[in-house]
């Protein structure tokens, strides 16, 4: 019997998504299993990462065709789960944080009624602990001064304090798997690296698994066991340690993100005549 963190929390066997009338496929047999473990999915703008996430959480819009030989979240089969289903488990146990907190708070309610309006939800709280449970999971993820914050609204605060205030929603209900869609990429460069460190604290605190998805490679690698490599939509590579990195568009994933410990004046860019060979010679 394996240990409880090594069980399988997410099964992805031959994951397909295809929009519209399009013949070729966004993601093309896409397969993993995840465990309460940290995992990056990591390729270049377009290369299907947020779909492959997006299909997780089945948030798709109607166009996209999902196929998948096994798509399970704890024993769940997704693909059969009706929408009352899939609402029980999204925000509870498989919560999703996205790129840009200004779209996905709601305007319209100060931060401390939807951060209460999560324990509501999640924790079974009545009005007055909810609002308790707010400020607590406020303090939690370092915001200072939490009775005044829980009073603002969305556009009042920074992009680093939303993107805080939606992890504390988030990571409420200590949800098994976290799904994080460049959760930094809109931030200023200044508190990118705070925010990651507190998501990773949390999830750790929580025992959860995540899926880390960024375009960035050594981010990821500093942060996750795992790393799955996308490129046009498939899985190219599966790497525990950068060093180990064979395909050439791994590589080039590598070379074209800067190094903080060898900065250089410029950047590789990736070259695309070098990986159309060499996918050529593969096939
Ligand atoms: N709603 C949609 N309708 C049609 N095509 C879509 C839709 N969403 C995604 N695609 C296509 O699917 C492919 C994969 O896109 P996806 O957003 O998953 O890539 P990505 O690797 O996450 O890139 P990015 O980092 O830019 O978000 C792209 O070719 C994109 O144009």
């Amino acid at each position: 019997m394996p240990a409880p963190d090594q069980q399988t929390l997410l099964s992805v066997r031959d994951l397909s998504i295809a929009f519209g009338n399009n013949l070729v496929p966004a993601v093309r047999n896409v397969s993993f299993d995840i465990g309460r473990e940290k995992v990056g999915i990591v390729g270049e703008s377009g290369s299907g990462k947020s779909t492959t996430g997006r299909a997780i959480m089945r948030l798709l819009p109607p166009a996209a065709r999902t196929t998948a030989a096994v798509l399970t979240f704890n024993g769940i089969p997704l693909l059969d789960a009706s929408e009352r289903d899939l609402r029980k488990i999204r925000g509870k146990d498989l919560a999703l944080i996205m790129q840009d907190p200004r779209y996905s708070l709601n305007p319209l309610l100060t931060i401390g009624r939807q951060v209460a309006e999560s324990a509501l939800l999640h924790l079974n709280a009545d009005n007055k602990s909810a609002r308790r449970h707010a400020a607590e999971m406020l303090s939690r993820v370092r915001i200072a001064d939490v009775e005044r914050v829980m009073g603002l609204y969305p556009h009042q605060v920074s992009g680093g304090m939303g993107q805080r205030v939606m992890i504390a929603m988030m990571l409420m209900s200590k949800p098994k798997l976290v799904i994080a869609d460049e959760p930094t990429s809109a931030l200023d460069v200044s508190v990118r690296q705070d925010v990651l460190k507190l998501l990773d604290e949390l999830v750790n605190e929580n025992n959860s698994g995540l899926i880390l998805i960024s375009h960035d490679i050594r981010m990821v690698a500093a942060f996750c066991q795992r790393i799955l490599v996308m490129y046009k939509g498939q899985v190219v590579e599966t790497l525990s340690d950068l060093q180990a990195a064979t395909h050439p568009y791994t590589r080039a994933l590598i070379a074209a993100m800067p190094d903080p410990r060898h900065p250089t004046p410029r950047l590789k860019t990736l070259d695309r005549r070098a990986l159309e060979a060499a996918e050529a010679g593969v096939r």
